[in-house]
């Protein structure tokens, strides 16, 4: 069974005075619970901050993105090395406003994928389908083909994260139903565990995404391959968060 990973994404948003948000999951969470994991990755400005305010709780950060290499002439970007010395211990890669913001392939992802690793930071590989893809009736294949292209060939199972975010559900107050995400989830499961061996694969933690709330969180946790969440304008609020934490199972 894989262990349970709820975690923030804070996107573009966050200023020092954000920081408050952070201090209050680490005090509430405390120690934590056994099982469960609780993150938050922020903008790579409040990293080092965010790591701090975490400090002494179970409360871990990440960053968003990085880049394939460990240095050099790539201005404006962070490498994955540069996220764990400022504390971070997961980083997201292929988050689907990433592919389309910045033309990232499942190439691009595998290699973030692989920087991460090589960095000792654990990669949350998110993949998902558009809503045109979904009206085709092509997201399985969609998700299948992802799944394929963006985990670096390499990874070992208990390496990495999958987050399963559907388009059209992100900041869209749309929520993929139970049924929907249990069909997806099931079929992704599947595919690790031709890749990986079934064993393997039911190690890894498959996180939904896509408008998750403290009064939908309770029935997506619940369901079988649901392993935890990737939270984005929920994750802003510590009330959110912890609100969402307490219904993980
Ligand atoms: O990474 C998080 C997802 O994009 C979900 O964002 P959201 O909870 O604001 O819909």
């Amino acid at each position: 069974m894989a262990r349970t990973l709820i975690a923030g994404n804070w996107k573009m948003n966050g200023l020092k005075e954000s920081l408050g948000e952070i201090r209050t999951v680490a005090s509430e969470l405390g120690n934590g619970r056994e099982g469960v994991e609780v993150l938050l990755c922020v903008p790579a400005t409040l990293l080092a901050l965010a790591a701090e305010a975490a400090e002494g709780s179970a409360l871990k950060v990440g960053g968003e993105t990085c880049h394939t290499a460990a240095s050099g002439a790539h201005t404006g970007d962070i490498s994955a090395e540069m996220l764990a010395d400022a504390g971070a211990s997961h980083v997201i890669v292929g988050h689907s406003e990433r592919r389309m913001d910045h033309a990232e392939t499942n190439e691009t992802v595998a290699a973030q994928a692989e920087a991460a690793l090589r960095a000792g930071l654990t990669p949350i590989i998110c993949i998902g389908e558009s809503l045109e893809q979904r009206k085709a009736g092509e997201t399985l294949g969609f998700v299948a083909s992802q799944i394929e292209g963006s985990i670096p060939a390499g990874a070992d199972a208990e390496q990495i994260v999958i987050a399963y975010e559907p388009i059209w559900a992100i900041g869209t107050g749309e929520v993929a139903s139970v049924e929907q995400i249990d069909e997806v989830h099931r079929a992704i499961r599947a595919r690790l565990g031709e890749r990986f061996g079934p064993e393997k694969a039911d190690l890894i933690p498959l996180l939904y995404g896509g408008s998750m709330k403290p009064d939908n969180a309770g029935e997506i946790l619940a369901v079988d391959d649901v392993n935890g969440g990737l939270i984005g304008g929920a994750s802003l609020k510590a009330a959110d968060f912890l609100a969402i934490y307490a219904q993980a199972k």
